[in-house]
């Protein structure tokens, strides 16, 4: 039953940074064990969902200031929303559910910045809104994580470390905003092959579980210290996503000539993130990759995590 009246809700959800990511060895689950230090930005994606006549239907629009293209996104049941809705609706008891979804998309696809979790996390927080099924938080977080690694921390937000497959979080606040230049790819990489590349890369090699998140990279982190935080900044699935998309690597040398603290490929890439010393510095190389003809894009972070962002509305 919906409740009489109320028939859409609008929640935002933020894409993320790794700013440390480190990697442990092949699991037999085939997931691999991480120590993840995430970070929330200002690149939002939007769910509305929407009380629909029969099923649950997905509807997605681009654009934003990326130009984000959105052919190629599935639109039937594979498709994040879908399966996040279909999950609710399971574990609530609430047979054919009859919503209709639609995505705004401004983070890239495939681009390693987890829209697709975000997407999901919203998704989530919309239907528990709309349906007025009553989820804690914590309820909504145990459904997220089956859904996806990165899912949980959509929709927590902020900055936090990610251990387990990244779904186990500690939230880290974080005293000032950090500022980063994104430059999205016009490829798209696959999260599974990258960490596949990255095995292969390994191959041979004794790799340690990942037990802790590195604790200089969560002091800058606290602080919002860019410059000690471009000293440590890592990603392990670097050199695997480098490896499947070399394109990237003078991007990420011109990144840092023309002034960026700091390049790193973000998660499983293609996406780039820079960081910069503050708000001018990150608008200057914003500026200036555009200059060059890179989809560039100055964020800050953490930015909060999923929210609804339009009150369902009451006939
Ligand atoms: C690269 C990151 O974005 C960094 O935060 C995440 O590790 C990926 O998170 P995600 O896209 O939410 O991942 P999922 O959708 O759960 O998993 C997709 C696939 O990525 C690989 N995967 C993902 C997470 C992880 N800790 N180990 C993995 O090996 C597995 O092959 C898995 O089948
Ligand atoms: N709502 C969605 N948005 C984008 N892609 C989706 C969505 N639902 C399913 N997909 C599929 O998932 C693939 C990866 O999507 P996504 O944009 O989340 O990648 P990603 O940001 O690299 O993920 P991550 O950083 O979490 O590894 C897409 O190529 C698409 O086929």
């Amino acid at each position: 039953m919906s409740i009489p009246g109320i028939h859409t809700a609008s929640v935002s959800a933020p894409g993320k940074i790794n700013v440390s990511l480190q990697v442990g060895p092949l699991r037999k689950d085939g997931y691999h064990s991480v120590a993840s230090v995430y970070l929330a930005v200002s690149l939002l994606e939007d769910v509305r969902a929407t009380a629909g006549q029969s099923g649950i239907t997905v509807a997605v629009e681009g654009g934003g200031p990326l130009r984000i293209p959105v052919d190629g996104i599935p639109l039937g049941p594979d498709n994040l929303v879908a399966r996040a809705a279909a999950e609710l609706a399971h574990r609530t008891g609430r047979r054919d559910p009859a919503v209709d979804l639609l995505i705004t998309k401004r983070v890239p696809v495939a681009g390693g910045m987890g829209g697709g979790s975000a997407d999901a996390a919203a998704a989530l927080m919309a239907c528990n809104s709309l349906w007025g099924t009553g989820l804690s938080h914590t309820e909504l977080a145990s459904i997220a994580s089956g859904l996806g690694a990165d899912v949980p921390f959509a929709l927590a937000g902020g900055a936090a470390v990610g251990l387990g497959v990244g779904d186990q979080l500690t939230p880290l606040d974080a005293e000032a905003s950090l500022h980063w230049v994104l430059v999205a790819s016009s490829i798209g990489l696959s999260t599974p092959g990258v960490y596949r590349r990255l095995d292969e890369l390994r191959a041979g090699r004794n790799i340690p579980e990942p037990a802790a998140a590195d604790p200089r990279v969560l002091e800058a982190v606290r602080s919002g210290n860019a410059a000690a935080l471009a000293g440590v900044i890592h990603n392990d699935l670097q050199a695997a996503a480098l490896s499947l998309a070399p394109q990237l690597a003078p991007v990420l040398d011109r990144g840092r000539e023309l002034g960026a603290l700091a390049g790193i490929v973000s998660g499983s890439g293609p996406t780039l993130a820079f960081l910069a010393g503050g708000a001018a510095a990150a608008a200057d190389l914003e500026s200036a990759l555009r200059a060059e003809g890179h989809n560039a894009l100055a964020v800050h972070g953490p930015a909060r995590g999923a929210e609804v962002t339009a009150p369902a509305d009451i006939t």
